[in-house]
């Protein structure tokens, strides 16, 4: 169930075994510095099929860990680790990229059984770690996914028996921090229990994984059916599923909810696992996915309510992907607030239209749907890149609290927790 990213679907067969290895014979490396010539295989050792490396015209190919691969000359100079390109104390680079000549060359190449050498054309040596290669090479981040997740409906969540972590765990230990962040990556919900049913209490566990981030409707914010703000939230009506904030250039990466009354019948919430409908779309219809993530569209916020006047409007696909993997990472969908299409000409625009459909047949599949009745004491964290919200229309009084967060600030306390993220 780990990894079931849409990267590990396109994944591009390693091109190792291939050609080149008939083509080019593999020659043993004598370990002494050769000197850059002829493009040919050299070994570490005669006997090792470890590692071999070969230098052509514009490019350095390494093979190594049996991951093949290419490197720019350019960027082995810039990537520099040594002392004079590199401050260590601070991660930061040194260099002047800029007075880097774009034919750099290097002069010699020599490789150990764990290091890359390279002399330059001044005499300035770099020396790389082979391993730190693999991992930070172009091929290698190629067949890693960024951010690993288990795509879910609701059979797979509730299966999962996802806990709940209890506040004072998650306030106090490291380990329920920990526990709930792991959980919140890998499903982009979770939950936290036994919380103090007050907006004060909430805040102080939304601080606790990262900074808030106030917005148009303030840091912390309470809301009830008083049509307050000019939008649908503020009322008794039921939600379709949606994502919040589509109408900011960065969408808020985390919502949390925190219902601290309710007297009156309705009012569930709805979650579905974005990603996981995006996948179904990727399987049928893979023009779909595509036209989903390159076509741009506008959300737009208009409010004039009161003393309200706000004017949001974020320019972005549907389905945002990492490029160089294929790999999803934000979905931006709110049928609510997306704006009039002027971005795109009527025949691309109706195949759009199609696509959409696909992907809202898919969101809509009740196997997909996740029911889940907030209560006082039962905050939410919600993956607001990932997972769609909805609720229930109600009667009575119902009042929910809660903000949102800074996504680099919760992903940087899932790393510095030793988590992927
Ligand atoms: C959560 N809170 C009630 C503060 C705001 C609701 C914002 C609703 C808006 N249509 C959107 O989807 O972004
Ligand atoms: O009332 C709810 O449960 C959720 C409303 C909503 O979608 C929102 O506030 O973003
Ligand atoms: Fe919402």
């Amino acid at each position: 169930m780990w990894c079931r990213s849409l990267a590990c679907l396109l994944k591009v067969p390693c091109q190792l075994g291939g050609s080149t290895r008939h083509r080019s014979p593999w020659l043993p490396c004598d370990r002494r510095t050769v000197l850059a010539a002829a493009a040919r295989w050299h070994h570490t050792a005669p006997e090792s099929l470890k590692c071999a490396w070969q230098l052509h015209g514009d490019h350095l190919e390494l093979r190594y860990a049996n991951t093949l691969m290419r490197f720019d000359f350019v960027w082995l100079r810039d990537h520099c680790r040594s002392a004079s390109c590199y401050n260590a104390k601070t991660n930061q680079r040194s260099l002047d990229t800029a007075s880097v000549d774009l034919g750099i060359k290097p002069k010699a190449v020599r490789v150990d059984e764990a290091t890359l050498f390279l002399t330059w054309p001044d005499g300035h040596v770099t020396r790389y770690g082979l391993e730190w290669l693999v991992k930070n090479s172009y091929e290698g981040q190629k067949q890693q996914v960024m951010h690993p997740r288990i795509l879910w409906n609701a059979e797979i969540y509730r299966q999962a028996q996802v806990p709940s972590v209890d506040c004072r765990s998650f306030l106090e230990t490291d380990e329920g921090l920990k526990e709930f962040l792991q959980n919140f990556l890998l499903y982009g919900i979770a939950f936290v229990e036994n919380v103090t049913p007050t907006k004060e209490d909430t805040e102080i566990l939304a601080e606790r994984i990262s900074l808030i981030r106030e917005t148009i409707y303030g840091r912390m914010w309470y809301f009830t059916s008083d049509f307050s703000r000019g939008d649908t939230a503020y009322t008794k009506l039921a939600l379709d599923r949606h994502t919040d904030t589509t109408y900011f250039q960065e969408p808020c990466g985390i919502q949390v909810f925190h219902c601290l009354k309710h007297e009156g019948t309705g009012g569930r919430t709805l979650l579905v696992d974005g990603f996981y409908a995006a996948e179904q779309v990727l399987r049928q219809a893979p023009d779909q996915f595509e036209l989903l993530s390159k076509v741009p569209l506008k959300h737009e916020y208009v409010e004039n309510v009161g003393d309200c006047h706000n004017h949001m409007i974020g320019v972005g696909p549907v389905l945002n992907v990492y490029p160089w993997n294929n790999e999803l990472y934000l979905i931006r969908y709110n049928n609510y607030d997306r704006a009039v299409i002027n971005t795109v000409p009527y025949d691309v625009v109706h195949r759009w239209y199609a696509a959409h459909r696909t992907l809202t047949t898919e969101l809509r599949r009740p196997e997909n749907e996740l029911w889940v009745k907030l209560k006082p004491g039962k905050a939410l964290f919600i993956d607001n890149w990932r997972v769609l919200h909805g609720r229930e229309a109600f009667t009575g009084y119902r009042q929910l609290c809660g903000c949102y967060l800074t996504r680099d600030d919760v992903l940087n306390t899932a790393r510095l927790l030793g988590l992927q993220a």
